[in-house]
């Protein structure tokens, strides 16, 4: 559905997005995970011909590019990007805002629907100037579930909600990819992330270092928590596997799934003698961050 091919974004001398590439259907939800100023807002720039890339190109369909205004305009009927909530209309009321999107993207879903699942029925028919930051939020996701396009573009969609408005939208983000949309999501909620994305890549130096599929566990890890006197007192005992990870001077995992019974016995038992929190289980998306942002 979508096939960035070896984009590359400078800012002035400052490289952003380095020949990076992916392929993306309909049906998934991607997520993206890293730090500030990485690049995941230009990546999204890049999908929807915000930011033009010094090199490289993006295909839709396999058909459509952005290298005439005639395929722009069928990119642009398909793919929605999360509002700003500073592009909010202050003296139009939440219906208005909805419809408005329903009508640009020819959605097919009826407002009522949205604002009843959204929990919004409350508050939607005020004006927009007298919501506060998380209303205005699920506002914006109304916005978007309102347009039905095919592909959306969602950075922060998280930003101010509470926990149970971060549920809600999850919940809502699933069956949109079971409507077979084709979600990109640019959060700093990175557990998260885990609850409804089938990817999430990990950017650093302009490109994707790691993809993790929360669903699909190739490995699980023993692990154990450790401070570095821990660890090193560790190592000291016992001849660690190479393939070992110690992540953030704080958590010791060893892999775990491929090893027979016996030794997966063994490094339990040696484990056990340190008297610290132990658990089996794959690595989640905040362990991936942790490791390859080193925080
Ligand atoms: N228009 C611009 N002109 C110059 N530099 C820019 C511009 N837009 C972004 N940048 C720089 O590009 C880098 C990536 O920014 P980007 O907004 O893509 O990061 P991000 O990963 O989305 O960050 P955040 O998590 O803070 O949203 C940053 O160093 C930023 O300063």
């Amino acid at each position: 559905m979508i096939e960035i091919k070896d984009v590359t974004v400078s800012y002035k001398n400052h490289k952003v997005l380095d020949q990076l590439s992916l392929s993306a259907e309909k049906g998934e939800i991607i997520g993206l995970a890293a730090p500030n100023g990485t690049g995941k807002t230009t990546l999204f720039n890049v999908m929807a011909n915000y930011v033009k890339p010094n090199q490289g190109s993006i295909v839709f369909n396999e058909e459509y590019t952005y290298k005439s205004e005639k395929d722009q305009l069928k990119i642009h009927k398909q793919l929605t990007t999360f509002p700003d909530q500073s592009d909010l209309f202050e003296e139009l009321s939440g219906v208005d805002h909805i419809k408005l999107y329903k009508h640009m993207w020819k959605g097919q879903k009826k407002v009522k629907d949205i604002t009843r699942e959204l929990n919004m029925e409350g508050y939607v028919k005020n004006k927009v100037k007298t919501y506060s930051l998380g209303m205005r939020q699920r506002l914006c996701f109304a916005m978007m579930v309102a347009a039905d396009s095919s592909i959306m573009l969602m950075d922060e969609v998280m930003n101010g909600l509470d926990i149970s408005n971060v549920s809600l939208i999850s919940q809502k983000l699933i069956e949109m990819k079971n409507e077979q949309k084709l979600i990109f999501v640019a959060s700093h909620l990175l557990e998260n992330l885990d609850l409804y994305a089938d990817r999430v890549l990990f950017l650093k130096d302009g490109d994707i270092i790691h993809q993790h599929r929360p669903n699909q566990h190739e490995q699980t890890y023993l692990k154990i928590k450790a401070t570095p006197e821990t660890y090193h007192e560790i190592k000291q005992m016992i001849d660690l596997p190479e393939d070992h990870e110690y992540i953030a001077e704080h958590l010791l995992c060893l892999p775990f799934s491929n090893l027979p019974l016996n030794e997966q016995t063994y490094w339990m038992k040696q484990l056990l003698k340190f008297d610290e929190e132990l658990s089996i289980g794959p690595l989640g998306t905040l362990e991936y961050y942790e490791k390859y942002y080193q925080i």
